[in-house]
């Protein structure tokens, strides 16, 4: 779904995604992670239109990690519980929420993500109970072996950039968005 600039005639950095939510494609800038609904200024709109109509279908193959190493980049957004393998966060020094009341403020935080509010890593960045917070949730590359069973199988099962339901771990609640 990743057509080189020179295909979809969208300016550097941005490129085409696909909203399965929504089941609309968006616009995604690499560099500084901002998406919006409609292409940026500056955009070859007929470019685009051609770009669209051959190669961006609404469900791209399901990507199966890079080919060579295996490994997939993702990023995500955890809720922790009194319940959590580790009970305690650079948010808060003890976690005493039940996991009912951590799965009602996941489940507000993927509204918000979905509906197309904010994006993960920006709610990532003030919300998620995991050190990978101060990077919008972005846990680098991993391949299989690397992450939690469920995480893992979770996150494998994602198109690039598409966002998982709620994933549930002996760490807490995840909302998974695959970057790569
Ligand atoms: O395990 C981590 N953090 C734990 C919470 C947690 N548990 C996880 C389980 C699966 C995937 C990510 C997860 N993060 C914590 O802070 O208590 C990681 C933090 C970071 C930061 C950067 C890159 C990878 C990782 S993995």
């Amino acid at each position: 779904m990743n057509g080189t600039q020179q295909e979809t005639g969208l300016p550097p950095h941005w490129e085409v995604r696909h909203s399965n939510s929504k089941n609309l494609p968006y616009y995604f800038n690499s560099q500084d992670r901002t998406s919006r609904w409609e292409p940026p200024a500056g955009t070859d709109t007929e470019k685009l239109k051609i770009y669209m109509a051959t190669y961006h279908s609404a469900k791209g193959p399901l990507p199966t990690g890079d080919a060579q190493s295996g490994k997939i980049r993702a990023a995500h957004l955890l809720v922790k519980h009194r319940g959590s393998r580790r009970a305690s966060s650079w948010r808060e020094n003890e976690i005493t929420r039940s996991k009912e009341e951590a799965m009602e403020i996941i489940k507000a935080h993927e509204q918000k993500i979905k509906s197309g509010e904010i994006t993960l890593g920006e709610l990532a960045l003030a919300e998620s109970d995991c050190s990978s917070a101060r990077k919008r949730g972005d846990l680098g590359y991993f391949g299989r072996g690397d992450m939690q069973k469920e995480f893992e199988d979770a996150a494998f099962a994602l198109r690039t950039g598409e966002i998982s339901g709620v994933v549930d771990t002996a760490s807490g609640l995840h909302l998974i968005e695959r970057l790569e």
